[in-house]
């Protein structure tokens, strides 16, 4: 489904995505982990378009995408999350959410602010994920853990086909942690494919079906989490990476 070959975005001298290829399988849930620093944001950045990749390919669906607007990759059936909430404090999450829907078309431009159909929609997503309690509150009341519940909704409202989750377990607390992996679950069983970046490896191990390691822009391994956690490679990078913060 979503094919990333020999990616590259480089700053100045700093080849923070460095001849990157890997898959996400359609209807599977892929992990991208690494040690901090590796590029794993940097290459959803790339993927995602909000960052113009220095070189490489994104190919979704067999079309290239890396050459597309990030609306144009929404419409495609991509859409993202990132790992600081972007949600809007001076309104409610009902309006968070709905004005997250996609703008389709010049005519898009003169629809009013709440079409029924959009807010209605919005309101099933918040029911899905239990928070329909949470749609009339302002933005700026949410907790941490409330605000990456309401990221999840509003990423839902293009219709993905593919999510891409940037550490939707950064710091939440555990009983939210097992919901976000209860809501993940749920996804991909009703057909969205998942790519995910995460640090936690409870998460990582407990969701996914394949898990590609990032190290220094590279991919130093990809397969499955049981065959991942035993590779030398990857456990060097991680026990690099923790002796240098040592
Ligand atoms: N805008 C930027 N300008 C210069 N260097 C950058 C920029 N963005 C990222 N980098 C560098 O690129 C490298 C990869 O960063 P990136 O944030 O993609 O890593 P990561 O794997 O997501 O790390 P973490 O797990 O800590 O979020 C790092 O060395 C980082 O300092």
């Amino acid at each position: 489904m979503l094919t990333v070959t020999n990616l590259c975005k480089h700053f100045g001298g700093i080849r923070a995505v460095d001849g990157c290829s890997f898959t996400a399988e359609a209807g599977k849930i892929t992990a991208l982990i690494g040690p901090n620093g590796a590029g794993k944001t940097t290459a959803f950045n790339c993927i995602s378009r909000t960052m113009a990749p220095t070189s490489g390919e994104v190919w979704l669906d067999g079309g290239r995408i890396d050459h597309l607007r990030p609306h144009e990759i929404t419409a495609k059936g991509l859409s993202r999350t990132f790992q600081i909430s972007r949600n809007l404090a001076d309104m409610t999450v009902l309006e968070n959410i709905v004005c997250q829907a996609p703008i389709r078309g010049w005519r898009g431009l003169m629809k009013p602010a709440m079409p029924p159909e959009e807010v209605a929609k919005a309101e099933g997503i918040l029911e899905f994920l239990g928070i329909s309690r949470l749609a009339h509150e302002d933005g700026a009341n949410l907790s941490y853990g409330q605000k990456k519940l309401m990221d999840f909704a509003a990423l839902l409202m293009s219709d993905p086909k593919i999510i891409l989750l940037d550490e939707p377990a950064g710091g939440v607390n555990p009983s939210l942690l097992e919901e976000i992996i209860g809501h993940i679950r749920k996804l991909n069983e009703a057909g969205l494919t998942v790519l995910i970046v995460e640090h936690n490896m409870d998460l990582i191990m407990r969701l996914s079906h394949r898990v590609v390691v990032m190290a220094q822009g590279q991919v130093i391994a990809d397969g499955p989490p049981e065959m991942v956690r035993e590779d030398p490679a990857v456990l060097d990078a991680y026990l690099g990476g923790a002796l240098e913060a040592a």
